[in-house]
């Protein structure tokens, strides 16, 4: 159990669960929480709040910190990004090679070290925070492929996933020349590609002659537009996801959320699609509504009718409601799913 005694607040027995206290992530995971009746009270300016309903504590930490706090075991469940992890990740076997590098540890106990992983496991993707990691140039600027950046200036705030991107390139464009190059040795010089650690508006680097391109989140692409820039290549493409540590201290309990979080997950996606439909055109609906596993039928007081309840798509229902109704169905209704459990 992590020393939370500067809290003052008695974390015993409580499992630890990292939630983003700000950005992006924010309100899409505290939406969950309240989904998953995870309830609490955040006091001011606390980063921590006790769960009053379940042995859980909320640690509010930012969304590129949490891997490093679950990976090291120190926090048991996690939500954050898919690139955070892979830049958590990326830290740690660059920690590892820089170790052998140096002599502190062998190449096996290297390759032992990154079987181990970074700590962090997938539990479950969270279906938000979608958006890329990509390698952006200015728009009319001379750099018309990642290849071209080779040697130049790069802004990020992910300094390993773009280490291990243009260590890549370079192994490749070298390889290339060479014949003869492997990827140990691509990994083992230094890298020619210059890569700037920047913490936020990563955008503006080109425009102020910091850099000459950028590696960078793109969602809606309106960021990288405002600033004159253009995707040539995606390094990572990413959501929020619920991670927990190679060993949590109560498993029972992360299943439970886990679960939790799976039915709210699931009730944000479908929606309850009801109709009446006679009975010889039932065949007929399920192939267009054929529902999570099955359609639930329960017969009409009306001789040759039923009605029919079937879970859909959210995104699909327009075109369902109109196929149902082209083949006679009637009364249809559609109603939000507020939670759900498989
Ligand atoms: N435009 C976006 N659309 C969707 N998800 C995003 C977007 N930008 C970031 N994310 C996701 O949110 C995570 C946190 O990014 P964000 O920039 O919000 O973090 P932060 O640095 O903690 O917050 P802030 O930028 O407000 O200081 C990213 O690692 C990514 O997974
Ligand atoms: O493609 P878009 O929809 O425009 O989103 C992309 C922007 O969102 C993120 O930044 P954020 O606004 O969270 O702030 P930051 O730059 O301070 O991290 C990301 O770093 C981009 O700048």
């Amino acid at each position: 159990m992590a020393d939370f005694d500067c809290f003052n607040t008695s974390l015993e027995g409580r499992l630890l669960f990292a939630v983003p206290k700000k950005g992006r992530l924010n309100q899409s995971a505290l939406n969950l929480l309240e989904g998953a009746d995870i309830q609490f009270r955040r006091e001011n300016r606390l980063d921590i709040a006790l769960v009053k309903n379940l042995p859980i504590a909320l640690i509010f930490l930012p969304a590129a910190d949490i891997p490093t706090f679950v990976g090291e075991g120190q926090v048991d469940l996690g939500i954050t990004g898919l690139d955070q992890v892979q830049e958590h990740d990326a830290g740690v076997r660059a920690l590892h090679r820089a170790r052998r590098f140096s002599g502190e540890i062998t190449p096996e106990e290297e390759v032992a070290q990154n079987g181990r992983g970074s700590g962090c496991e997938t539990v479950l993707d969270l279906g938000f925070g979608g958006c890329k990691l990509q390698v952006q140039v200015p728009q009319n600027g001379i750099y018309k492929s990642p290849k071209d950046l080779i040697g130049k200036n790069i802004g990020t705030s992910f300094v390993h996933l773009a280490r291990k991107y243009f260590a890549n390139l370079e192994l490749e464009v070298d390889s290339a020349k060479t014949q003869t190059g492997s990827h140990q040795a691509g990994f083992t010089s230094k890298l020619r590609t210059n890569i700037i650690e920047l913490s936020g508006s990563v955008e503006a680097a080109c425009a102020l002659g910091v850099a000459d391109g950028i590696v960078d989140l793109v969602e809606s692409g309106e960021t990288m537009k405002a600033a004159g820039l253009k995707p040539i290549d995606t390094v990572v493409e990413t959501s929020a996801i619920l991670i927990k540590s190679r060993k949590p201290s109560n498993q029972e309990l992360v299943d439970l959320i886990a679960q939790r979080i799976r039915g709210v997950i699931t009730a944000q996606k479908y929606v309850l699609c009801q109709y009446n439909i006679q009975r010889s055109t039932l065949a007929e609906a399920s192939k267009i509504a054929p529902g999570k596993r099955a359609p639930t039928v329960t017969s009409l007081d009306e001789e040759g009718w039923v009605a029919v309840s079937v879970m859909v798509e959210k995104k699909k229902i327009a075109l369902i409601m109109d196929g149902l109704s082209k083949i006679g169905a009637h009364d249809i209704l559609v109603l939000d799913i507020k939670n759900s459990r498989d």
